[in-house]
């Protein structure tokens, strides 16, 4: 499923127009129209509705559900929030189907009469702006977002919840905060934003009927779901042997912290990995091994737990590396890092410490025929970026693009959503994933799917979206199932949960 910015959708319906031939009137009968068939399911039982509508097209479809509702026995008035000189186009037309049905519109509202109005409604449909709004919301619309946020009736928003800005990097002003948002045709950016996310309460896209050639010159960002899963993570081959499915290497974990390479190489070989290896520090293998008996060791030569000088030929013949978990920061340990990333040409996930060993040499990294995937979260990408945490949140999608295009890397940009960004700009985000996640240690289990991922038969997006995909599934069930709640899952449930995972995929 292909996210938008507002430019992005204007290209795309304009394409589904002149290449399509599709009129801009069918396109708003569409959307208005499924819209309606699923309000008058999901609202069977109430009997009156409030339609507001503003002057543009949002307003159009407004016009559309007010009709079939009407159509289906429910009482309804549009109350248009603008004068009758302001309908125009597309949206006028569908006002006159609506007038031709008899159905009664109130023009000019004023925010009183609206207040007074709302006892009599069951539920409101908000039409009064959609992906067209700009700047600072106006005076005459702003007590109107007002009221709907105060009011207790369920508030059911057309494509964008009222104000809210579609694209990321844009102030929102006020907005309306919906109880659900009926998306019409693709999602935009803010749906997968922290900044927007809430204002769309439970959403569901609702097709209009674009053909699918529109989007292939006019977006370069998807979101991750099951089906995206199922047609590109392969199937175990019969005749397969433990090399065939990847020999990867966890590099890190000082003494103080074996936990972290644990959870590492544990979840890789629960996501598939062949050979799993991990090079730590002495003391910390017998720790390791009792949490861990599928992996083998290799010795990091150290200093009071601190890892040290060690040769980077030990780690020649992997398929893929995770370097960087519980690693500590001891420049000793960093110079070892630094000479491992840059001698090595091979897949590798960098993440933790292994981030701040990276920063300065980043600008040795981007010619390698292997792709590097760094995983900080938005206080790590902060560091490697200089933005502030408020400013990467304000626009993550262009600020991990511009990173992963200026060093030729993949950025997995984690948090509630969790961007994907490939050297040459395409771009996924996975919304899987609960607020149980936000643990020590969950991270930690990310990169070991990750590695386990690169190191089987897929692309590398494919490799890293199925990886997010399925990490933030295993937390979902464990949670749904009642093995968990959001307080009590840990990050090795996380691991345990993945056996659920792949068996459920492997039935769709
Ligand atoms: N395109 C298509 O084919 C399809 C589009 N579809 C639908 O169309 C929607 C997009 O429609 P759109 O482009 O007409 O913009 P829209 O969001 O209704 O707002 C424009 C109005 O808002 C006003 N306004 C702006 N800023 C403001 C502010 N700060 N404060 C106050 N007012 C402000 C502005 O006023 P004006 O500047 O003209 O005075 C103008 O009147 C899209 O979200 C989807 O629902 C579907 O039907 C499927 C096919
Ligand atoms: N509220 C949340 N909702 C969904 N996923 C979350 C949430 N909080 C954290 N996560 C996920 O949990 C993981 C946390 O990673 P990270 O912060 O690196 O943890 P650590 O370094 O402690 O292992 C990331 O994959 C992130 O996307
Ligand atoms: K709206």
């Amino acid at each position: 499923m292909y996210i938008v910015t507002a430019e992005e959708m204007y290209e795309i319906d304009r394409y589904a127009i002149e290449h399509g031939g599709i009129d801009g009137r069918i396109l708003m009968e569409n959307a208005g129209r499924a819209i309606a068939e699923r309000l008058i399911k999901q609202e069977a039982g109430s009997q009156a509705a409030a339609v507001i509508v503003g002057s543009g097209n949002n307003g159009g479809d407004g016009f559309v559900i007010a009709r079939y509702l009407l159509q289906s026995g429910f009482r309804v008035k549009v109350y248009q929030l603008a004068s009758n000189q302001k309908i125009t186009g597309d949206a006028l037309y569908h006002k006159q189907l609506f007038i031709n049905q008899q159905g009664l519109i109130e023009d000019n509202v004023d925010a009183e009469m609206l207040q007074d109005d709302l006892p009599n409604y069951h539920f409101v449909v908000d039409a009064i702006l959609g992906i067209g709004v700009k700047g600072e919301i106006r005076s005459s619309i702003r007590p109107f977002i007002d009221l709907l946020n105060k009011s207790d009736k369920k508030v059911i928003s057309v494509d964008i919840p009222s104000g809210l800005p579609a694209n990321e990097g844009i102030d929102k002003d006020i907005a309306v905060k919906a109880d659900f948002t009926y998306v019409v045709e693709s999602p935009k950016q803010s749906l997968f934003t922290e900044w927007g996310a809430p204002y769309y309460g439970e959403w569901e896209v609702v097709p209009i009927g674009i053909p699918e050639q529109a989007y292939s010159n006019h977006s370069s960002l998807k979101r991750w779901g099951k089906q995206a899963f199922v047609s590109t993570f392969p199937k175990r081959d019969t005749y397969s042997h433990k090399g065939s499915h990847g020999k990867g290497a966890v590099i890190g974990g000082q003494r103080t912290m074996p936990g972290s390479v644990t959870l590492t190489a544990s979840a890789a070989l629960k996501s598939g990995a062949g050979l799993l290896t991990i090079a730590t520090v002495e003391d910390n293998i017998p720790i390791i091994a009792s949490k861990c008996t599928e992996a083998m060791y290799q010795v990091l030569e150290d200093r009071d737990g601190v890892i040290t000088k060690n040769h980077t030929d030990l780690f020649k013949a992997f398929d893929g590396l995770a370097i960087g978990m519980g690693m500590g920061r001891d420049e000793v340990t960093a110079n070892f890092s630094q000479k491992l990333i840059q001698a090595l040409d091979m897949p590798m996930v960098i993440d933790a410490d292994g981030l701040h060993h990276l920063k300065p040499i980043l600008n040795t990294v981007s010619e390698r025929n292997h792709p590097i995937i760094i995983t900080p979260h938005f206080g790590e990408m902060a560091m490697l970026t200089g933005y502030t945490i408020d400013e990467m949140k304000r626009k993550p999608f262009s600020i991990a693009k511009e990173f992963a295009d200026q060093y030729q890397l993949y950025v997995v940009l984690k948090g509630k959503f969790t961007i994907i960004t490939s050297p040459y700009g395409d771009q996924i985000v996975n919304d899987t994933g609960n607020a149980g996640l936000a643990k020590g240690g969950t991270g930690d289990v990310l990169s070991g799917i990750l590695l386990a991922m690169i190191m089987q038969n897929q692309s590398t997006m494919a490799a890293l979206g199925n990886a997010c995909y399925i990490h933030g599934l295993s937390a979902e069930m464990r949670v749904k199932s009642g093995e968990n709640t959001e307080i009590d899952l840990l990050a090795s449930d996380v691991i345990d949960g993945l056996s659920n995972v792949f068996r459920t995929l492997s039935d769709v």
